[in-house]
């Protein structure tokens, strides 16, 4: 089964957990590729993905305009409706907007007529309600979080195997 991960980083960090999240979604032994919005894009896997998760820096309490210009131009053909989707985000601060930037990802995905999936918090801890957040002005946040990037990547391409694959 193929995954993807697309995002927009300016300064990496959202790379980086990009990365991480892929990395957990390879557990399950998926092929799994990243993409940033800002280079050219394997359009033919992601059209053969089942599930695609999303991520963007936290920008005045919302995801960055690049990632929502990818998904109102750049997303056409690509056959989203009916894919598994997901949302993460990265910001400095707890109440700095990093939930308002994940819903506003997920509200285009389910424009789209993707099937989005959060984590969930039935799968108990980490409770992951709308998707992984990474703040890095909050003491070891940052680094602390990696560990539930990787829990939600795995958990989303197992719940993309249950419904595509079983
Ligand atoms: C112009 C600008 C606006 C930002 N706005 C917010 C914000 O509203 N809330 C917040 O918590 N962090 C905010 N941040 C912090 C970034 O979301 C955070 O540093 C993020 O991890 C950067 O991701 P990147 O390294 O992938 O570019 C802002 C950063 C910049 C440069």
């Amino acid at each position: 089964m193929k995954l993807a991960v697309i995002y927009y980083s300016k300064t990496g960090q959202t790379k980086e957990m990009a990365e991480i999240i892929a990395g957990g979604m390879r557990k399950t032994g998926s092929d799994v590729k990243a993409f940033s919005v800002d280079e050219s894009m394997d359009r033919e896997y992601l059209k053969e993905s089942s599930g695609v998760v999303f991520g963007s820096p936290t920008y005045l309490a919302t995801s960055h305009w690049r990632l929502s210009q990818w998904l109102l131009e750049d997303s056409s053909n690509l056959s989203l409706a009916g894919k598994l989707g997901g949302a993460f985000a990265t910001a400095h601060y707890a109440q700095g907007g990093s939930d308002s930037t994940i819903l506003s990802m997920l509200g285009i995905l389910l424009v789209k007529g993707m099937l989005v999936y959060s984590g969930g918090s039935a799968f108990g801890k980490p409770f992951i309600h709308h998707g992984p957040v990474a703040l890095d002005a909050v003491g070891d946040h940052y680094e602390e979080s990696k560990a539930q990037f990787e829990i939600f990547g795995q958990r989303f391409a197992e719940k993309a195997l249950e419904l595509f694959e079983a």
